[in-house]
C-alpha cells in the first residue's frame, strides 16, 4: 500500500491556468519523497490535493488506499506545512497555537502542554512560547507552522518549501528533526526548488515542469544535467564541482 497515489489528476484554476496537467504518482509509506520544480511548476497545487485543500477536478488521490473524497481521516493522516507561514497560523500565543491541534484531538490539558513544549524544544522556540507569532520573525514563524503540524504527529508530513527563510542552524536541526521521524516511519513529503539541501537526503525524487512530472527516479537524476535544465533546476553545488574536477 502507498501513502499516496495519484492518478491521472488535471487542476485548471479559475483563470483557466492549467496548474496540474495528467499527474500519475505514487509515494511509499515511510520514505522521504522530494517534489522538485522551478516557481509556478505547480507543487504547491499538487500538495493542496493531499489534505483536501483543492479537490481533484478529475483524476483521484488515494490516502493509504483509500480515495481522499471518502477518507475521513485525511486531516488526522496528513498533516501540510505551507509556504508560507501567515497562511497557517491564528492564535494569539505561540503556545495556543502549537496546543491547537492536540486540542483538537481531544488530549487532556496536561498531555497537551508536555506535547506542546516538546515541539517547541525541539524547534528552539520555548523562549516565545508566550509571544504573538505576527510580531516573528519569518524564520520563526516558520518554525511555529512546522511545530503546529509536528505537535498533531500525522503519518503523512507534507512540507511547502521548508527551508526558505530559515537559517543554516534551524535548517540543520530541522533535517535531523525529520530523518527521526523517518526512523519512526512516517511518510515525509517535501516540494522545494533548492535541490542542494535535499538531493543526498530524499529517497525518491519527482521533477515537474509547467504542471507536468517529468522524470521520477532516485538521486541519479541529479548528474542528467540537460534534464535539470529542461526544468529551469540548476545542477546540486556538490555535483558540478565532482563533474568539473574530472
Ligand atoms: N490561486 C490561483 N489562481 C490562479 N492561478 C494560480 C493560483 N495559484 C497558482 N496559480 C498558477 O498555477 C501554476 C502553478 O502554481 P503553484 O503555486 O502550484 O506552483 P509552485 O511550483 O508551487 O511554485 P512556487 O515554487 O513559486 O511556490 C502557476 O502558473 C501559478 O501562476
Amino acid at each position: 500500500m502507498n501513502a499516496i497515489e495519484v492518478k491521472n489528476l488535471y487542476y485548471e484554476y479559475k483563470n483557466k491556468i492549467l496548474a496540474l496537467d495528467d499527474i500519475n504518482m505514487k509515494i511509499e509509506i515511510g520514505k522521504k519523497t522530494i517534489i522538485l520544480g522551478a516557481n509556478g511548476s505547480g507543487k504547491s497545487t499538487l500538495l493542496q490535493h493531499f489534505n483536501g485543500l483543492n479537490k481533484a477536478q478529475r483524476g483521484e488521490v488515494l490516502l493509504h488506499g483509500q480515495n481522499i473524497k471518502k477518507s475521513k481521516d485525511s486531516r488526522k493522516l496528513v498533516g501540510i506545512v505551507f509556504d508560507n507561514p501567515d497562511d497557517q497560523i491564528f492564535s494569539s500565543s505561540v503556545y495556543d497555537d502549537v496546543a491547537f491541534g492536540p486540542r483538537n484531538q481531544g488530549l487532556t490539558e496536561g498531555e497537551v502542554s508536555t506535547k506542546v513544549n516538546e515541539t517547541l524544544e525541539i524547534l528552539s522556540l520555548l523562549e516565545f512560547k508566550d509571544r504573538a507569532p505576527y510580531h516573528l520573525s519569518l524564520g520563526q514563524k516558520k518554525r511555529v507552522a512546522i511545530a503546529g503540524v509536528l505537535a498533531m504527529e500525522p503519518d503523512i508530513m507534507i512540507l511547502d518549501e521548508p527551508f526558505s527563510g530559515l537559517d543554516a542552524f534551524t535548517i540543520e536541526s530541522f533535517m535531523e528533526l525529520l530523518d527521526t521521524l523517518h526512523k519512526k516511519g512516517k511518510t515525509i513529503v517535501i516540494a522545494t526548488h533548492d535541490l542542494n539541501l535535499v538531493w543526498e537526503w530524499g529517497d525518491s525524487f519527482i521533477i515537474m515542469n509547467n504542471g507536468k512530472i517529468i522524470k521520477k527516479g532516485d538521486s541519479d537524476i541529479f548528474y542528467d544535467n540537460n534534464l535539470l535544465q529542461s526544468a529551469k533546476l540548476r545542477q546540486p553545488y556538490k555535483i558540478q564541482y565532482l563533474q568539473n574536477r574530472d
